[in-house]
C-alpha cells in the first residue's frame, strides 16, 4: 500500500480536524478524497505530507511512517490556491523549484523538458506566469510537483477554478501520470472529476469517513429504475415492495432498487397485471448522489 492510515486523528485545540480516519491507497491508483467545506480534507493531506502532526493514530506513506525524509523526497504536493510570482517565466519558476528540491544543476534542463512535456507546456516556458491562463498556471504547478520524480502525488483541488477545457487538460495529465505508474491522491469538490479519473475514493464529513472503497462499489449500492408504462393501483402497490423512493407521475415511474435481478420481475408485475410497458431504463447512481446520501446519512 502506498498510503495506509490507522485511526488518524487531528484536533486543533478542542476542535476536530479529522477523526479516526483509516484508509488505504494502493500503488498506481488515482484516489479521490471527497467532502464538503471544512470536512477535514486539507488537514488529512497536510498530515500525510508531514506538514502537520497528528494528535493520535498512525499513518504510513510509501511504506514509511509519516514525516520520514526518504519518503518525503518521493512525494509531490500541489497545494490548494497556490499563487506564483507573475513576473517569473515558466523556466524561472521551474528552475527555482528544482533548486528547492536540490536537483543537480546539470540535470535541470533535461528535467524541465521532461515535466513541461508531461503537462503540455512546451513552447510556453519562456513566457511570464502572468501571461498564463488559469489552466496553464495549474499545469505549471503540477510540473513543479513533478520535478522530484515523485512516486506519490498529492493534488489539492487541482481543477476547481478551471473551465471545462482546463479541467479536461488536468484530467488527461492525471491519467498520463497513472499510466506512468504514479499514485495520485486527489482532493476535490468536483464529484464528476473524481468519478472520471479515480479508481477509489473516500467521502469524509465533519472529520469522519462516511464511505470508502472502489468507485464502482461506492456507486453500486443503488440503481434508479425509470419506467415508462400505463399502470393501475394494483401494479403501483406491487411495485412499491421492490425498492424505495417510488415516484409516480403520469406514465412515468421512478424507483430505487438494490438488485439488477429485480428488473425482469418488475416488468412481469406490470405486464401480468394489465399494465402496458413502453420503456424500462436502469441507471447507476452518480457519485454526486452517493456523496449526498453518504453525507446526509452519515450525519456524525
Ligand atoms: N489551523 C487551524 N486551526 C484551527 N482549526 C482549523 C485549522 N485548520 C483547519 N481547521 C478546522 O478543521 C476543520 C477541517 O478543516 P480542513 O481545512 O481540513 O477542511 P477541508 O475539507 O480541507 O475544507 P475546504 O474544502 O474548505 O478546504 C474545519 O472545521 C476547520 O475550521
Amino acid at each position: 500500500m502506498v498510503i495506509q492510515t490507522q485511526e488518524l486523528t487531528k484536533y486543533y485545540g478542542d476542535k476536530i480536524g479529522c477523526n479516526k480516519i483509516s484508509i488505504e491507497v494502493a500503488e498506481g491508483e488515482a484516489f479521490g478524497l471527497l467532502g464538503p467545506n471544512g470536512a477535514g480534507k486539507s488537514t488529512f493531506i497536510k498530515i500525510l505530507t508531514g506538514l502537520l502532526f497528528p494528535t493520535s493514530g498512525k499513518a504510513f506513506v510509501l511504506n514509511k511512517p509519516i514525516g520520514n525524509v526518504e519518503a518525503r523526497k518521493k512525494i509531490g504536493y500541489l497545494p490548494e490556491n497556490f499563487k506564483y510570482q507573475e513576473w517569473m517565466t515558466g523556466v524561472d519558476l521551474l528552475s527555482f523549484h528544482a533548486s528547492l528540491y536540490k536537483l543537480a544543476k546539470k540535470t535541470i534542463p533535461a528535467k524541465l523538458d521532461e515535466v513541461l512535456d508531461i503537462v503540455n507546456l512546451k513552447g510556453h516556458e519562456k513566457y511570464r506566469i502572468g501571461t498564463y491562463s488559469k489552466g496553464m498556471q495549474q499545469r505549471a504547478g503540477i510540473a513543479c510537483a513533478l520535478l522530484c520524480d515523485p512516486d506519490l502525488l498529492f493534488l489539492d483541488e487541482p481543477t476547481s477554478a478551471l473551465d471545462p477545457i482546463g479541467r479536461k487538460e488536468v484530467r488527461d495529465i492525471i491519467i498520463k501520470l497513472k499510466d506512468m505508474g504514479k499514485t495520485v491522491f486527489l482532493n476535490s469538490h468536483l464529484l464528476s472529476e473524481v468519478e472520471m479519473v479515480c479508481d477509489s475514493a473516500a467521502i469524509i464529513n465533519k472529520g469522519n469517513v462516511v464511505s470508502f472503497g472502489k468507485i464502482q462499489d461506492i456507486l453500486k449500492s443503488k440503481i434508479t429504475l425509470k419506467i415508462n408504462a400505463k399502470i393501475n393501483d394494483v401494479i403501483l402497490e406491487k411495485l412499491s415492495v421492490f425498492g424505495s423512493n417510488l415516484i409516480h407521475r403520469n406514465d412515468t415511474i421512478e424507483i430505487s432498487i438494490e438488485n439488477n435481478d429485480d428488473i425482469p420481475d418488475i416488468a412481469a408485475v406490470i405486464i401480468n397485471n394489465g399494465g402496458k410497458l413502453y420503456e424500462l431504463t436502469p441507471s447507476r447512481q452518480s457519485l454526486e448522489n452517493a456523496f449526498l446520501s453518504a453525507i446526509n446519512g452519515g450525519d456524525v
